[in-house]
């Protein structure tokens, strides 16, 4: 209606003053008390709308017109049944339920009214194509705002972030409560990842809260965190996605009655470390920036001191409520150079307030600081766990994980050989299938005897680069390189025409004509790619194809990421990570599109090249 009146005002009004008796018109034509038949609508459609109306006539206009919604989706949901068969509508169900879920992971639920059964469900923006929402979900009516979960009888994605969030129940909970079709039983992840029997998991934040049960009054939690968000000059967090990773686990902690004190860093402070900061550091690196965003997101009672050891922060959680339920935001713990040095006094300093402690601060894991090492070392065992994050990631990113029958595929791109070259190092050993593309792959075309013209080049890693090769090769891994590469005279300064680039093919003896520079993977490399990734049951991407932020670079990167929604949908387990990639995904309207973005940087690169997560690593793991 809105969208009407926004046409026009008078035919909102219009639509809305018909009433019960002009719809009852053309049902009863002879009562001389109505007005005449086809007084208000005209052709046969409306005598089958009439007729779907049924007992809704004496309600209102917009009554009238749910009903009919939902008659006709019933109609569409048993035609659907006839055509596939009891099994397929079944089996479709599942599948549009397990990608919800997957796809849910970053929304936020609130409830309306405490204990009351509406909830107010935030979904983030994934770029210019799908703005934010902030829908209303009734649980008890199931219905919501968008409109779905009443029409279809299948939870919406809303729906589901609900049960994902409020509920320990899996899909089958789902499937038994709300599903036509409650035969089938899926298992998926809920906020944390389910363990195959034998494999060795780490205590976590459910078993840590179990642990903790009895005794009076709340704990005090304290979680690691990574807060280290980007924030632009008008103090505008720009990517919440980290605050947003860590709300599971936080509410996970507040709804078992105990309080939450988050801890994390922010940036490199090192002029407050120094003691050379005239106070615009400290300002613009406090953590006191991220408590609006988190009190938006849990609708908590949150609270901060502006230290993260001493007499204010100990203070600062002596008031924590006896009843639980409050967040403590402490200061940033890199104001004190003793966090990064892990010196056993700040350490134990921090411990002093924790009843128990949790990391689900995946970005920073891979860094053996007080917060992430030494806090835990302190703490009793089984008083300490990953939180949900931190779980989701390493499941996501680990492929210890994986049955025999599983095929691996590891995507690297971007810019930087040598930062990367650990990671194609450590992927070697443990993928099936490397795909090389972005500016990194021209050293190791380079290696191959193929020119690069200007390309992007790290000359003294030609060598390693063929290192890799050999090692490739010997080890069986199938190493697909681009086979062409779109080229420009210059690196682009803006969007160029395509008549002003050029594709080469990049075989031996062959490449890049001199004062050429290849910025992007050409077609016949893009359909090499995405045939070489089909057989994959999982791929992990990482680095750009190309400069897809101006076009036409982007062409590459973008046919890569078409690929890799097609592997997702025919269920691939598709994983991205790194600033970029998740870019180009945002770019592209495309971050719903794979199964799994990682908040980490150097975290996820360290994960995929093979090595121990020093945060994981201080968490014991999970015995029976
Ligand atoms: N052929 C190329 N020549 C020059 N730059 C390129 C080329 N291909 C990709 N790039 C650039 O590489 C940059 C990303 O490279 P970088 O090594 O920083 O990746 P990254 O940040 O590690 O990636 P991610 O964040 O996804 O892990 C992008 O800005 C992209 O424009
Ligand atoms: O942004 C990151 O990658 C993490 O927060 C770790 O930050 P650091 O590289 O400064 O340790």
């Amino acid at each position: 209606m809105a969208k009407i009146n926004a046409i026009s005002a008078r035919g909102k009004k219009y639509l809305e003053g018909i009433s019960a008796n002009q719809w009852r018109s053309t049902a009863w034509v002879d009562d001389p008390t109505l007005p005449p038949r086809f007084g208000i609508v005209t052709t046969n459609m409306s005598e089958s709308v009439n007729s779907m109306v049924g007992d809704a006539r004496d309600g209102s206009w917009l009554e009238c017109t749910n009903d009919i919604v939902r008659k006709m989706m019933n109609r569409i949901c048993s035609l659907r049944e006839e055509n596939y068969g009891r099994e397929g509508v079944v089996d479709k169900v599942a599948e549009i339920l397990e990608r919800r879920w997957k796809n849910c992971s970053n929304f936020q639920v609130r409830e309306v009214v405490k204990g009351g059964s509406q909830f107010d469900v935030f979904r983030p923006s994934r770029g210019a194509s799908q703005p934010e929402t902030n829908r209303l979900l009734d649980v008890r009516e199931q219905t919501c705002e968008c409109g779905k979960w009443q029409e279809h009888g299948v939870p919406c994605i809303d729906a589901v972030t609900y049960y994902r969030l409020f509920e320990t129940q899996t899909l089958q909970y789902i499937m038994d409560n709300h599903c036509q079709s409650p035969e089938k039983t899926v298992t998926m992840p809920p906020s944390m990842p389910e363990y195959k029997e034998g494999q060795t998991r780490k205590r976590n934040v459910y078993d840590v809260l179990e642990a903790l049960k009895g005794g009076e009054g709340a704990k005090n939690v304290m979680v690691r965190v990574d807060f280290n968000v980007p924030i632009n000059s008008d103090g505008k967090i720009t990517d919440d996605s980290r605050i947003r990773g860590a709300i599971p686990t936080i509410e996970a902690i507040l709804k078992s009655g105990n309080n939450a004190i988050l801890m994390s860093h922010m940036g490199r402070p090192k002029k407050v470390q120094t003691g050379e900061d005239d106070g615009t550091e400290r300002a613009a690196l406090s953590l006191n920036q991220v408590v609006p965003r988190l009190k938006e997101l849990t609708g908590a009672d949150v609270r901060f001191v502006d230290d993260c050891i001493g007499e204010k922060a100990k203070q600062a959680v002596s008031e924590l409520p006896k009843e639980g339920g409050a967040i403590l935001v402490l200061e940033n713990l890199r104001f004190y150079k003793d966090e990064e040095k892990n010196v056993a006094a700040f350490a134990k300093d921090l411990a002093s307030n924790a009843d128990a402690y949790i990391n689900d601060a995946f970005g920073t894991a891979h860094r053996a600081h007080a917060s992430v090492s030494g806090v835990p070392a302190l703490l009793p065992p089984e008083l300490c766990g990953i939180g949900c994050l931190v779980a989701s990631e390493v499941a996501y990113l680990d492929f210890s994980t994986l049955g025999p029958n599983d095929k691996v595929a590891a995507i690297i791109g971007g810019s930087k050989v040598s930062s990367k070259l650990p990671v194609i190092k450590g992927l070697i050993d443990q993928v099936q299938i490397l795909v090389l593309g972005g500016g990194l792959a021209y050293t190791f075309a380079k290696a191959r005897g193929v020119s690069i013209g200007t390309s992007l080049c790290e000359d003294d890693m030609v060598e390693t680069a063929k290192g890799f090769l050999a090692d490739a090769e010997a080890k069986g891994v199938k190493l697909l390189l681009p086979v062409d590469a779109v080229a420009a005279k210059s690196f682009p300064s803006g969007p160029m025409s395509k008549d002003d680039t050029k594709t080469f093919d990049m075989v031996p003896g062959g490449g890049i004509e001199d004062g050429w520079m290849g910025l992007d993977v050409g077609p016949k490399t893009s359909a090499l790619f995405k045939e070489g990734l089909a057989e994959a049951t999982k791929i992990i991407f990482n680095g750009p194809m190309g400069v897809f932020e101006i076009p036409p670079f982007d062409e590459g990167t973008k046919a890569l990421v078409d690929a890799l929604e097609e592997d997702t949908k025919n269920g691939t387990i598709t994983v991205v990570g790194g600033g970029d990639s998740v870019a180009a995904l945002e770019q592209f309207g495309k971050t719903d599109a794979v199964s799994y973005v990682s908040t980490g940087g150097g975290a996820t690169l360290e994960l995929l090249s093979g090595d121990i997560l020093p945060g994981v690593a201080a968490i014991a793991d999970f015995k029976e």
